[in-house]
């Protein structure tokens, strides 16, 4: 059985703009889901995040947080269909990322995902970009680097 999202040990744990104040005593962990949607020329997908949102205009890879009851990818699939109208087919655990920030502390399950149906929409109203790295969007958001690392490290996201 698939180990519940908030039991995932990170494989690295990321603290963003330490020098900026954060709410004092322990803070939650968010659960996020995040899709390295990657197509058949090996190009991955990233996105902008919507006006009004923390890091707004910074560059990521689409997803968002999980609800209670859900699984990580029945997560991912849902803010994808929301934030960007595909609805995806399986997606495959690959990394987990603790990340810090001044607004939030969050844990991001990421899943790679190679098939998915329906037209790309942004329904936030993001840019998008389907890159190979290194990437030529800027600025991405810290917490998006060390996926596109591991990206590099594994020898994935150099296109076909
Ligand atoms: N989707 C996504 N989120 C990321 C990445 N890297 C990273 O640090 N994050 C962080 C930023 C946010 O603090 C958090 C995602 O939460 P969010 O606020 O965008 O999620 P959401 O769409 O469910 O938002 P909401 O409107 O319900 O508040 O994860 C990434 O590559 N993709």
């Amino acid at each position: 059985m698939t180990k519940p999202a908030a039991a995932q040990a990170p494989d690295e744990v990321l603290v963003v703009d330490a020098d900026r104040p954060r709410a004092p005593g322990p803070r939650p962990v968010v659960d996020v889901a995040v899709g390295v949607l990657i197509d058949r020329a090996g190009r991955f997908l990233l996105t902008t995040r919507p006006p009004g949102k923390a890091y707004a205009g910074h560059w990521e890879f689409p997803g968002g947080k999980v609800e209670p009851g859900e699984s990580v990818e029945q997560a991912l699939r849902r803010e994808l269909q929301e934030e960007i109208g595909v609805t995806i087919g399986a997606a495959q655990p690959w990394r987990v990322l603790e990340a810090d920030y001044p607004h939030a502390r969050v844990r991001l399950h990421v899943c790679r995902v190679f098939d998915w149906c329906g037209e790309l929409q942004m329904h936030e109203g993001q840019a998008f970009a389907w890159q190979t790295l290194p990437v030529t969007v800027a600025p991405v958001l810290p917490g998006t680097w060390p996926l596109l690392r591991w990206m590099e490290q594994d020898g994935n996201g150099q296109g076909a």
